[in-house]
């Protein structure tokens, strides 16, 4: 389970971490939003207190410049990190050298990557007449899926609910991790995809990435607490 560290500073970042009794056993995401803030030292601060952190800037450029980008990514030794698949097989083939690259040269281990498919915030509707895309949401899921690991990925961001249609075909280990998580009755906010905790962990996924749920809540430690529960309660059953 990945908090969403969706924080306007380094500083509101790093206070919220430091919440938790144990943050060494925390695994955050970084986003555009605190990294365009504290840039590679809020990561650098994450990994000194024990966190793993997913860099997730959705990489979509030209190869050489998603390569080059790559490179400095993979130097900071996290542990996930993310391109659009819309960018292409070419341009998913370049990331991976590039993390590649970076993590050789500081003796790192290289960030898994994953390929974001279609947003949670996006609908149907939107698909298909803001993209124009002509086949169904969970089909073009699917199709972007396979790009990612047929371009060497290590898995995808998905809505949870896409998952078991993409499975078949892909790698046994690829990751399905699932952003748009919320409660049941709870308020959706930008999300439209969203599944609950439970029912994502059901429907397959891998990894589950929540953010306000938790870092907007009244006690941060306590709702992280109640939704981890509610993912693992799958396989206690
Ligand atoms: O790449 C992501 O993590 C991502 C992909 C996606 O399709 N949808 C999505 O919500 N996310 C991220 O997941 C987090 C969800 O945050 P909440 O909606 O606050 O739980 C945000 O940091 C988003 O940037």
């Amino acid at each position: 389970m990945i908090i969403a560290l969706d924080f306007p500073t380094p500083a509101d970042a790093l206070a919220f971490v430091r919440r938790f009794p144990h943050p060494e056993e925390l695994f955050c995401k970084v986003g555009m939003e605190l990294y365009y803030q504290g840039g590679t030292a809020i990561v650098q601060a994450l990994q000194s207190l024990g966190v793993r952190v997913f860099l997730d800037l959705k990489l979509h450029d030209i190869p050489n410049t998603v390569e080059s980008a790559g490179r400095i990514i993979g130097a900071l030794g996290v542990a996930l990190t993310t391109v659009h698949a819309q960018g292409g097989s070419v341009m998913m083939a370049a990331a991976k050298r590039g993390i590649r690259d970076g993590a050789a040269a500081s003796g790192v281990a290289p960030a898994k990557i994953l390929a974001i498919t279609q947003l949670t915030s996006t609908s149907p509707t939107a698909l298909r007449d803001e993209q124009q895309v002509a086949v169904p949401l969970p089909e073009s899921v699917n199709h972007l899926a396979q790009l990612a690991a047929t371009s060497g990925l290590d898995g995808v961001v998905s809505s949870a609910a896409e998952v078991a249609r993409m499975q078949p075909g892909l790698p046994d280990d690829f990751l399905f991790i699932t952003p748009g998580i919320r409660l049941a009755n709870a308020v959706h906010d930008d999300q439209v995809r969203v599944m609950t905790p439970d029912a994502a962990r059901r429907a397959g996924s891998r990894g589950i990435v929540v953010g306000r749920p938790i870092t907007q809540a009244a006690d941060p430690v306590a709702a992280y607490q109640h939704i981890k529960s509610l993912w693992e309660e799958p396989l206690n059953e």
